[in-house]
């Protein structure tokens, strides 16, 4: 069993665009600017969008951090996008997810200029990926796919099942899968809560994406051997042995599940880290042309 560094391969990938940065700047060109906005203080949220800030300093983007209040407006939040949208020198926006319950997430996503789509969530991202068209790609889907390149792991033909299809990684993830590229060129059976005799259909599975937001939930008996398994899942569980009283765990039961495959992601340090490492690649892309 080999594991999938999402630490290793994004510090990698990151100080590669580094360097493209650094050649931009030294050509004369922008220096890449990406625009986050952080609506309320879930701290989840306020800890992913704090390591994007960070990951910018890191490799020479500029970016600015627009917080706002839990209760405001709808209105005035697509306000503030069309700013972003109208400023030259924003090049890349998102805006963090989940958003408060009062305000519409496609409303939102649908005011993003698509040039500046980074988190590619924007229908016309979208549409532009399920047709094969240069785009931006969401970011877990697309760090999952640099991380099968990376490690050059064989996909073609191969049977893949995903399990979950949220519009931001499990649907995309399915559709990069199954696409004419490489990786790609998988046969993918996309699952879902209604989906039946689930743990049949993983046990044909020669790659397994779990992306269904439940601790633990795939286990080892739903693993054939040498299966390649990539973990989505953030949960964080309780744990009194801990310190801080809790960690995280992925959707899949590591410690079972590890010894049967050939390859698998760790839960922290496997997909999580790619997501952070995509972002960039695409804000780079928004500056260079996709
Ligand atoms: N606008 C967006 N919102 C959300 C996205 C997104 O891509 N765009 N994805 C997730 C959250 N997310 C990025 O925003 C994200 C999740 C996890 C990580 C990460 O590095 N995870 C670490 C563990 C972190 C920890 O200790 O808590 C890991 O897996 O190693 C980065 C980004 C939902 N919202």
């Amino acid at each position: 069993m080999q594991l999938l560094d999402g630490k290793k391969v994004s510090e990698s990938l990151l100080a590669e665009i580094a360097v493209s940065v650094k050649e931009l700047k030294e050509a004369g060109k922008k220096t890449p600017h990406l625009a986050a906005i952080l609506v309320g203080n879930n701290p989840a949220s306020e800890a992913y969008v704090g390591s994007k800030v960070k990951t910018c300093e890191q490799i020479g983007f500029a970016s600015t951090l627009l917080r706002l209040e839990q209760d405001i407006t709808e209105a005035a939040l697509l306000e503030h996008i069309r700013n972003f949208n109208d400023n030259p020198d924003v090049d890349g926006i998102l805006v963090q997810l989940p958003l408060p319950a009062h305000i519409s997430e496609s409303r939102v996503i649908n005011t993003i200029d698509p040039a500046k789509d980074v988190d590619g969530f924007h229908p016309i991202s979208l549409g532009r990926m399920v047709l094969g068209e240069p785009t931006f790609i969401s970011a877990t889907p697309n760090g999952i796919m640099m991380l099968l390149d990376y490690y050059k792991i064989e996909t073609a033909g191969k049977n893949c099942v995903v399990i979950g299809r949220s519009n931001i990684v499990g649907t995309p993830m399915s559709i990069l899968l199954s696409r004419n590229s490489n990786p790609g060129n998988c046969t993918v059976t996309l699952c879902h809560s209604r989906t039946q005799n689930l743990k049949e259909i993983c046990l044909g599975a020669d790659i397994i994406v779990a992306a269904i937001g439940r601790p633990n939930y795939v286990t080892a008996d739903m693993v054939k051997e040498g299966a390649v398994v990539i973990d989505v899942g953030i949960n964080r569980i309780d744990d009194p042995s801990r310190k801080s009283g809790s960690r995280l765990v992925g959707d899949v039961d590591f410690d079972q599940v590890a010894p049967k495959c050939s390859y698998i992601t760790p839960v922290p340090g496997g997909v999580g880290k790619m997501t952070i490492c995509a972002l960039m690649n695409n804000t780079l892309l928004a500056v260079k042309g996709i």
